[in-house]
């Protein structure tokens, strides 16, 4: 790529804040505010200064203060109304189109109607397709435990601050719109916990200490699976039974009963973070699986799979996907990083089959078992990194449909060898390429799909075109959008 065009990455990657995880690692949350604001300055100055007031902000002091620098950090865009949230939610949109079309003219591609576009983005750009819910929407929050305002390590939270700069304040999410009551209520027990537990919490992995993060999931029906992280230092096998059996009192019949929690899962991990392999999640009580319904599907959920955050959001992110896949009875979906299968299993009816590629394996058992569970016949899932398996099921397929291939990777984007074997396969003509961060390597990703072909690079297929991007509002509060490109050659 050309050094201008990575500059502008760069900067394009500078205009956007953080996500919410990294957000709650940042020192500046004002600073994120401003950037985000960006040409609606007028409007985010106007709404400061109107001070919409904090739901239940009485406390007075350090706390309030560590309160509001989280909420600016975590859900920046927590004091403009929803509508003009969608509008900084479109401006970044036209931001990362802009960058991709003059990247893309830079590397000279021949798609010259689709990269002059007097807007000055690479195609069309869709309104932002809002999210069905506006507060509470998370099904699914992570709560670290470290130092809070007042110096106690036993603080349960989100973290202001960062690792680097040893400045981390661990701050509790109560005032976050979009963590529901449920997920804070179970913070808060969990604290409690900690507060009566002999054992020390685990802030830095060198310094020993046990209990780490907490992560909640929720369901439509109220349904809570609770994951407590341990560090298990030289404990011996009796005294980390000890641990359990405490915890498991404390949410079943002591004080956090309350929370009335349908799983508790203890995972034991002297890493940052553990899969189910490297390190067994243990249910100590309930039910293994959280189950959500997705358009009229039923989906089972393993403590170690991915699941979209937000479960209305996320109805209105496949119909999106759907209706610009043209998926249809002679066509082949691939559904590339497809977790428990939500993406395939909901578009199943439209194609004549349904390949998924998941690298966590206890995702791959989900999908099998949703589409078992809801009577689909033509899906099927394969276990494994997609860089390893696409390439592979692409090269030995013997059938001569087209393909749809569908992406929604993590934030580190798609590995090279699958853009690959995408962008080499003749009998892909359609690709739907969904992120969450469309400013970050999925751009690396926009830029390897459509330059010219580069038989040094070994991207020899015919180059794909962005035609449509549509974005669709997953996060209301914070800066972040999902943005699902359509491109096609
Ligand atoms: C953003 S999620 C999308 C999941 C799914 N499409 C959905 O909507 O629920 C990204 C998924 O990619 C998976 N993943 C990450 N790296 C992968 C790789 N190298 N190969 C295959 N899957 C991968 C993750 O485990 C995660 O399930």
């Amino acid at each position: 790529m050309a050094l201008s065009c990575s500059l502008r990455l760069i900067r394009l990657r500078a205009y956007w804040p953080v996500s919410l995880k990294q957000a709650s690692l940042s020192t500046a949350p004002d600073e994120d505010c401003r950037q985000v604001a960006g040409r609606n300055e007028a409007t985010r100055k106007r709404w400061m200064k109107e001070k919409k007031p904090r739901q239940g902000c009485s406390l007075p002091g350090l706390e309030s203060f560590w309160e509001e620098r989280l909420t600016n950090v975590a859900t920046p865009l927590w004091r403009f109304p929803y509508e003009e949230q969608l509008k900084v939610k479109s401006e970044s949109q036209k931001k990362v189109l802009q960058t991709l079309a003059s990247c893309l003219r830079e590397l000279g591609t021949d798609k010259l109607e689709i990269t002059q576009r007097p807007d000055g983005l690479c195609c069309p750009l869709h309104s932002v397709v809002p999210s069905p819910v506006i507060n509470g929407y998370r099904n699914k929050s992570t709560f670290s435990v470290n130092k809070g305002p007042d110096g106690n390590p036993k603080t349960v939270g989100l973290y202001v601050g960062t690792g680097r700069a040893r400045n981390i304040v661990c701050v509790r999410a109560n005032h976050l719109e979009n963590i529901p009551e449920k997920h804070k209520q179970v913070a808060q027990y969990y604290e409690e916990f900690l507060h009566q537990s002999p054992l020390d919490p685990c802030l830095l992995f060198h310094q020993g200490g046990h209990w780490r993060e907490l992560i909640v999931r929720t369901n439509s029906s109220g349904h809570t699976m609770a994951i407590i992280t341990f560090h298990p230092q030289d404990l011996s096998q009796e005294e980390l039974c000890t641990q359990k059996a405490l915890l498991k009192d404390f949410f079943t019949c002591g004080p956090g009963a309350v929370c009335n929690l349908t799983s508790l899962y203890f995972q034991e991990s002297i890493m940052t973070r553990s899969s189910h392999q490297q390190s067994p999640y243990q249910l100590l009580y309930g039910e293994p699986y959280i189950f959500e319904e997705v358009l009229g599907l039923k989906f089972r959920i393993s403590p170690d799979a991915f699941f979209q955050i937000n479960t209305a959001g996320a109805e209105v992110l496949y119909q999106t996907v759907g209706k610009l896949s043209r998926a249809d009875k002679n066509t082949v979906l691939l559904d590339v990083c497809c977790g428990t299968g939500a993406i395939g299993l909901s578009l199943a009816h439209q194609a004549s089959k349904v390949v998924g590629v998941e690298v966590v394996e206890q995702a791959v058992e989900d999908a099998r078992w949703n589409a078992a569970f809801n009577g689909i016949s033509n899906c099927e899932f394969h276990s494994g990194k997609a860089e390893m398996v696409l390439p592979q099921f692409l090269m030995s397929r013997e059938d001569d449909r087209l393909l749809v291939a569908v992406v929604n990777p993590s934030r580190a984007g798609l590995h090279y060898r699958v853009v690959q074997a995408i962008r080499n396969c003749e009998a892909i003509l359609t690709l739907i390429y969904v992120s969450c961060k469309p400013e970050g390597e999925a751009m690396r990703n926009f830029l390897e799909f459509c330059c010219p072909p580069d038989s040094g690079k070994k991207l020899v297929g015919k180059p794909f075109a962005p035609l449509l991007a549509v974005p669709v509002d997953m996060f209301p509060h914070t800066i972040h959008c999902e943005l699902v490109m359509l491109l096609t050659r």
